[in-house]
């Protein structure tokens, strides 16, 4: 029975159809739509589908409106529409946060995901820690220890929203998107270079907290639409994962299954 994984951030929609809800299931389809046209996901993208999903879960941290529209484009088919809250434990990961209610879904079934990279690539030694990046329009920069707790995270503008706030708070830096430079020597270069260096110069930084606190290097795993502007510039070993969210969503919805 077919599985429908849905991503909504405050900037698009991600969604990807399983064979099943199984981690490692193979994608049938996957698409992303502008949150200014969640109306064409039922017309478009998931008219064509090659199978019609038999269940869905999804993470939503664009607000209660936006997850209504997603589920009037459901009506599609007879599934239940399921979403994410996030909560004290999930998924072999102990959520850290004050509030663990707080903490952004999107995250916190990353962290998921991120643990079953970890789990599934330690060939019979002990699991490590992992650093989870996601680049979207806010970046966020979170830290899970090697037993799968969750220990706290980083919140940061992404590159729309530094370039946007530093355009409208100024006279002088409306200028075109530049290249990352170490010595940038015009506007562009120097507005794009700063968001870049911001955001790797956040990570590197909770790279060290982590290898301060567990003793160990982390397993630094980076997902988001903006991801590979980041990469190139992050001087740590690290490995983009696009599917980081949806790996969390088919181990979730897996979990949920066996129980
Ligand atoms: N096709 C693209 N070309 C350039 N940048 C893109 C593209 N798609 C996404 N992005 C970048 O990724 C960001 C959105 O990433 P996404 O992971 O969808 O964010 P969110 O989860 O917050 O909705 C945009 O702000 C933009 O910077
Ligand atoms: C930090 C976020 C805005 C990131 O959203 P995104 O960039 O993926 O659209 C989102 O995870 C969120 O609204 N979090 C709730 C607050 C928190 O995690 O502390
Ligand atoms: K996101």
């Amino acid at each position: 029975m077919s599985f429908l994984a849905i991503d909504i951030g405050n900037t698009r929609l991600k969604w990807a159809l399983y064979a099943s809800p199984q981690p490692g299931s193979p994608m049938l389809a996957h698409g992303a739509q502008f949150l200014e046209n969640i109306e064409k996901l039922a017309e478009h993208d998931w008219a064509r589908l090659p199978a019609t999903p038999g269940s869905m879960l999804g993470s939503n941290v664009a607000g209660d409106a936006m997850r209504h529209r997603v589920e009037e484009q459901m009506e599609l088919w007879d599934i239940e529409p399921r979403w994410v809250a996030s909560s004290a434990q999930a998924g072999g990961v102990t959520n850290g946060y004050d509030h663990p209610g707080r903490l952004g879904a999107d995250r916190f079934v990353a962290l998921i995901g991120a643990r079953h990279h970890v789990l599934a690539r330690m060939r019979g030694q002990t699991p490590r820690p992992a650093l989870v990046v996601m680049v979207g329009t806010a970046v966020t920069v979170d830290a899970l220890d090697a037993e799968g707790r969750f220990l706290g995270g980083l919140i940061l503008p992404g590159h729309g929203i530094m370039l946007r706030s530093l355009e409208g708070g100024t006279a002088g830096l409306r200028v075109p998107t530049g290249e990352v430079r170490e010595f940038p020597t015009n506007t562009s270069d120097a507005l794009t270079s700063g968001g870049n260096y911001a955001i790797t110069g956040a990570i590197e930084r909770m790279h060290r907290h982590i290898v301060k606190r567990c003793g160990q290097e982390p397993v630094t795993l980076m997902t988001g639409g903006a991801g590979w502007k980041v990469s190139p510039a992050l001087d740590i070993p690290h490995e983009l994962i696009d599917s980081l969210i949806f790996d969390g969503l088919l181990a979730l919805q897996a979990h949920r299954l066996a129980l």
